[in-house]
């Protein structure tokens, strides 16, 4: 009998030549939200899908609600709610049609999809949009499509990989607030993200990746090697990044070069 909901032992990744995961090994808690973080092209994207049996991985083991990951009985699928880094929803669709067939697809009764899909929609301000085509819609609004999608069928766990991309100061408020409360009644929540004032904030657990493998885990608290400190200068140090000052001025220079104003 095992206490956690994600089990990842040993796991490596490499495409082609380059080895993204290395070794990694964490478990999860049911209860718990958990902020992925790490570096661009560290792989964070690469472990939720591998958690989501999209992707193999080339060694090591994976286990959901106890079990390993098995294309063979796929009702595991069942208890997961997917937001994926890219919003890329079908554009031809309007939300009603959209979240009707992804509520289907979890379910749920096409008239119990399209009543619950409204009464979130009408919470994030989507209800005027609702029977609009996709293709209209804004960043944000396609991603709290996504996120709708993903909570229809009232998952166990949720996959969230970088769920904030595009959202509102005020959404995101909305969104944080939803994840605790989902917290508090016993959900488990997985998510990435960059906007690390929100991670250090929302979670209680963060997962720090860089170069292939974990390079701490826990409470920011406990993370936090000085009192002072925040999650953004944590993870430059932990990520081994001093240089920005310098890396900037670079990157102006080279796109200012040879202009003069003078002439203008
Ligand atoms: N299908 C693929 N084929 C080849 N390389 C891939 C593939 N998927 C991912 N990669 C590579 O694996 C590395 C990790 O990618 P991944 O998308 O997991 O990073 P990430 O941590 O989610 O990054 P970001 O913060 O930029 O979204 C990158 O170098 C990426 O180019």
């Amino acid at each position: 009998m095992t206490d956690s909901i994600v089990t990842l032992s040993h796991i490596q990744k490499s495409f082609g030549s380059k080895k993204v995961l290395k070794d990694l090994n964490f478990t999860i808690a049911p209860g718990n939200i958990v902020g992925y973080i790490g570096p661009n092209g560290a792989g964070k994207s690469t472990t939720v899908k591998m958690m989501l049996g999209l992707l193999e991985p080339d060694d090591g083991t994976l286990e959901l609600f106890g079990q390993p990951i098995s294309p063979k009985d796929p009702s595991y699928k069942r208890r997961i709610g997917y937001v994926p880094e890219s919003a890329d929803v079908f554009d031809a669709l309007t939300a009603r049609e959209y979240l009707s067939l992804i509520g289907q697809l979890y379910g749920l009764s096409a008239a119990d999809a399209e009543q619950k899909a409204l009464a979130l929609a009408e919470l994030v301000n989507l209800r005027d949009a609702f029977d609009r085509r996709i293709s209209s819609y804004s960043k944000g609004m396609r991603q709290l499509i996504l996120i709708i999608a993903s909570l229809l069928h009232n998952p166990d766990i949720l996959f969230w990989d970088q769920p904030l991309n595009g959202l509102d100061a005020n959404t995101v408020l909305v969104i944080e607030e939803v994840l605790q409360d989902l917290r508090d009644q016993g959900k488990t929540i997985f998510y990435s993200s960059h906007i690390l004032d929100v991670v250090q904030k929302l979670s209680d657990r963060i997962i720090v990746l860089n170069a292939g493998t974990v390079v701490a885990d826990g409470p920011f608290k406990a993370i936090a090697k000085e009192a002072d400190t925040n999650l953004q200068q944590l993870f430059n140090d932990l990520t081994g990044f001093a240089e920005h000052g310098q890396k900037a001025q670079s990157f102006v220079d080279i796109v200012t070069e040879g202009e003069s104003h003078e002439d203008a």
